[in-house]
């Protein structure tokens, strides 16, 4: 599948500062990424360097084929929608007063602006000014902005930062309809548990550099190989289990009355078998698949051990 948008061998500084190092990512029709990592990960800097509004040291970044920051960068931007990550509008303009100037900076016709507000759920306010609107209104007010034009490719810079649940829901079924409608979105976020089940791919950014990216489940293979079991144990008696467990199971964790256990995949049944062979001792057992924020921590972990 050729990419909508990549970024080849890609170093930015911001002088003494690696933003991002040797960057290898690519986004490819129709999919939805999820862009994770702590605050100055380096996630703003590779939006900005596929908006052409900085330039690597290295490496080459396209949009469509086209470096955005080239001759031709116009032409790339035409095909990208972009929501900041600090979204702010004059007060004093109304909803529809906004959309029309956006829609006159990107060269688009208005024709559709009311359809997109109505998009957002903010048809009702489009007359207002933008001053008495709530922090999540200004925030789907920025997300109708980013799809004039039918962009191919959506930019979302933490879309949900300061939103309450309920609003961050929405923006998330927003993303979810966009991808359904076959755009490729690209979303940074912090909110790691809300974005896991709504993304096809997530490419996890630490310290300027690009630990993993995949499927949900590449990042499973690539960090967690070994098979998670929740095992319920009668009376307390984790210690004796622990001491008859068979080798190569390894307990990861404990309480009084539970253990996690990693076991290697191939070795899975067997060891099942041998924990139910301990009797009574075992109440329960519960394979775990590990969620976005486990695999996250793991991976910035294995980085910091191996740094
Ligand atoms: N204009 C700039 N001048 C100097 N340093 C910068 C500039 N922009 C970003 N940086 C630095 O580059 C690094 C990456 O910043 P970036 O904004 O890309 O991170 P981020 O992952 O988007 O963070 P956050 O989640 O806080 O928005 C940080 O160390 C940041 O301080």
């Amino acid at each position: 599948m050729s990419a909508i948008a990549q970024w080849d061998g890609v170093t930015k500084r911001y002088g003494n500062v690696v933003a991002v190092r040797d960057v290898n990512l690519a986004l490819h029709p129709g999919e939805a990424t999820a862009l994770v990592g702590h605050n100055g990960a380096g996630k703003t800097t590779l939006i900005k360097l596929l908006l052409g509004l900085i330039r690597p040291e290295e490496g080459v970044v396209r949009v469509s084929g086209i470096d955005p920051a080239g001759a031709q960068g116009a032409e790339a931007r035409r095909a990208l929608g972009f929501l900041p990550e600090n979204v702010a509008f004059h007060g004093a303009m109304t909803g529809n007063e906004l959309m029309t100037f956006y829609a006159g900076l990107k060269g688009h016709s208005t024709k559709r602006n009311r359809e997109l507000l109505a998009l957002v759920g903010i048809a009702d306010a489009a007359g207002r000014r933008v001053s008495t609107y709530s922090k999540g209104m200004r925030q789907r007010l920025g997300i109708a902005q980013a799809l004039i034009g039918e962009p191919r490719l959506l930019l979302f810079d933490e879309p949900t930062s300061g939103l309450d649940p309920a609003s961050r829901i929405d923006v998330f079924n927003t993303i979810d309809m966009l991808r359904g409608s076959g755009a490729t979105v690209l979303v940074s976020t912090h909110a790691l548990a809300e974005v896991e089940n709504r993304v096809d791919r997530v490419a996890v950014m630490h310290r300027g550099n690009l630990l993993s990216a995949g499927t949900l489940e590449d990042l499973r293979q690539g960090v967690v190989p070994d098979v998670g079991l929740r095992v319920r144990v009668r009376n307390c008696e984790t210690e004796r289990l622990l001491a008859a467990l068979p080798p190569g199971i390894q307990c990861t964790d404990r309480t009084e009355d539970t253990l996690m256990l990693g076991v290697p995949a191939a070795d899975k049944m067997a060891a099942l078998r041998a924990l139910a062979s301990l009797g009574e001792s075992v109440e329960d057992i519960r394979t775990v698949t590990p969620g976005l924020e486990d695999l996250y921590r793991r991976l910035v972990q294995q980085e910091a051990s191996a740094a």
